[in-house]
């Protein structure tokens, strides 16, 4: 589309649609991180929502007010939209689908067993299904917010198709497909959809960027009141519709998270090279950062990223590149860096210890990042597993995420501690994971006296150095 006529689009889209006091009525298909989160957020801004799942287990806890992940506010919002009778939960497709207009499609898209692509099965099975289920009426915009490869609009179209097509005969199914990536953060995904720097839609019919257009309007316009517990952060004005046709959106999606984990890895690399010359990278990333064409945000340098998106939509992409014959070099060398940056929180470690073999080392923080208790591509299990193998005691701690990794983990070589104090009685190092304000906040005089031997790991550079070195801390961080 071009941007005469984006412009168009969203002019009209903004005036003629703003959401009557009605609202949209949306399916959610996959209740999981994205898709419970927009189900949420959509009812409390006043749409009436069902969220279906093939989980039952998922769907009987949330029918009951109950949240099985870690994620702030999520709970609530979810209890408030059903005590208001805006959101419901079901298994059952066929009411999920009887008075949609707008049907989200949120299901997983992991990497494929094989490593090499996307598990697109998840996406194909509920487009089925979706086309399986849809009856004869009005329109229905199907939108796939899943992260999927460029190209997969038209796929999702194919296998609705298939899905009629079972059904036979049963009249005329008014549908259309369109993609509307999603760019929450795990941790905050009720501010970032509340709040968003941009919503993007990827369509080229015009009903759908209208029913999109109007579903979004109170995000775009900013014009509702926010909750209680997440204020509107100062400053926000309208938010951008940049739209465009599917395939752009799709990629923007990946192209988006590759340059935010190619932002880390380079400045993981500066922070490397700090180490040998002695600069601090902090103080390198501020000076780079204030530059307003780089930027400060995602210049934490550390053990690198991990978590349920990056590390699998960096690979997609690569792989995605090659499928067409080129090598995305910049994409892999920024996945290599990512690779090796875990392990060198174990480098420091073996320079301060001399050898981890038999050391009882205390492992500070599981989840992936803070505010979460996702585990998808922690570092923290690479860590602990490669500590294992060479010899070491490890003992870990984790404010929410130990539920969950001893059930998903389970022969994860460490044992658990209660809290961060108990961690560190007799522990020989610990190493900071993940900057948990439980950690950051946490009495380092106290945890000193408690190990055998003060040294600490800050694998996220969140600890005060100059504060722990006072209280005779031996303090490594990464580049700084
Ligand atoms: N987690 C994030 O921060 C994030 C952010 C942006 C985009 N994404 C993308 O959004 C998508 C969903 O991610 P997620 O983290 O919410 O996944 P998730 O694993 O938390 O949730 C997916 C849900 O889909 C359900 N499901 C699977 N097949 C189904 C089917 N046929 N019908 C109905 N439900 C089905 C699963 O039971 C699960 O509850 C992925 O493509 C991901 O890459 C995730
Ligand atoms: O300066 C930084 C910022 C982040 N990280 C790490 O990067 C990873 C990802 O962090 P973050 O992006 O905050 O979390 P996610 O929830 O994985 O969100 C990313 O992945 C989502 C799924 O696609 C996208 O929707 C979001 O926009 C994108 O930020 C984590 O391991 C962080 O510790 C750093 O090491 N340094």
């Amino acid at each position: 589309m071009s941007k005469n006529n984006e412009l168009y689009v969203q002019k009209n889209a903004l005036c003629a649609l703003k959401a009557g006091d009605d609202g949209v009525k949306v399916t959610v298909i996959g209740t999981g991180w994205v898709g419970l989160t927009t189900a949420a957020v959509f009812a409390f801004l006043g749409n009436d929502v069902i969220g279906y799942d093939v989980n039952e287990k998922l769907i009987e806890e949330l029918r009951a007010g109950r949240v099985p992940f870690f994620e702030p506010h999520l709970e609530e919002l979810t209890r408030e939209g059903l005590a208001n009778r805006r959101l419901s939960f079901t298994t059952d497709i066929g009411a999920a689908l009887s008075t949609a207009e707008i049907i989200f499609l949120a299901v997983g898209t992991p990497p494929a067993p094989d490593g090499r692509g996307v598990e697109m099965s998840f996406v194909s099975r509920a487009a089925t299904v979706i086309g399986e289920n849809l009856r004869p009426g009005k329109l229905r915009v199907v939108v796939n917010k899943s992260t999927v490869p460029v190209g997969s609009n038209g796929w999702v179209d194919s296998f609705i198709r298939q899905g009629l097509a079972q059904q036979g005969d049963a009249g005329p199914v008014d549908f259309v497909v369109a993609s509307n990536p999603e760019f929450l953060r795990e941790g905050s995904a009720i501010a970032d959809t509340l709040y968003p720097d941009r919503v993007v839609i990827g369509a080229t019919d015009a009903r759908a960027i209208e029913a999109l257009t109007r579903l979004y309007h109170p995000i775009l316009t900013q014009d509702f009141t926010p909750p209680s517990f997440l204020p509107r952060p100062a400053g926000r004005g309208k938010v951008p519709l940049v739209v465009v046709d599917p395939v752009t959106a799709e990629l923007i999606k990946y192209a988006a998270n590759a340059f935010l984990a190619t932002k880390i890895s380079f400045i993981n690399e500066i922070a490397n090279l700090c180490d040998f010359v002695g600069a601090n990278v902090k103080d390198v990333a501020r000076g780079i950062g204030l530059d307003h064409r780089i930027g400060e945000a995602f210049l934490n340098a550390g053990i690198g990223w991990g978590g349920s998106c990056f590390p699998k939509d960096v690979i997609a992409l690569i792989r995605e590149a090659e499928a067409y014959g080129y090598e995305a070099k910049l994409l892999k060398a920024a996945y290599e860096v990512n690779a090796a940056q875990r392990f060198v929180v174990i480098r420091k470690l073996q320079e301060v210890l001399k050898t981890v073999r038999g050391k009882t080392i205390g492992i500070l923080g599981l989840a992936f990042k803070p505010n979460t208790d996702d585990l998808r591509g922690a570092p923290a299990l690479d860590i602990i597993r490669k500590l294992g193998e060479l010899g070491a005691i490890v003992r870990a701690y984790d404010p929410v995420a130990m539920h969950r990794c001893r059930a998903e983990v389970p022969d994860l070589p460490a044992s658990y501690a209660n809290d961060i104090y108990n961690l560190a009685t007799g522990a020989d190092a610990l190493v900071l994971v993940t900057e948990w304000e439980e950690f950051t906040q946490a009495n380092w005089a106290d945890i000193a006296r408690l190990m055998r031997t003060p040294v600490v790991i800050d694998g996220r550079n969140a600890l005060n150095k100059k504060y722990l070195e006072g209280l005779g801390f031996v303090y490594r961080g990464v580049g700084v």
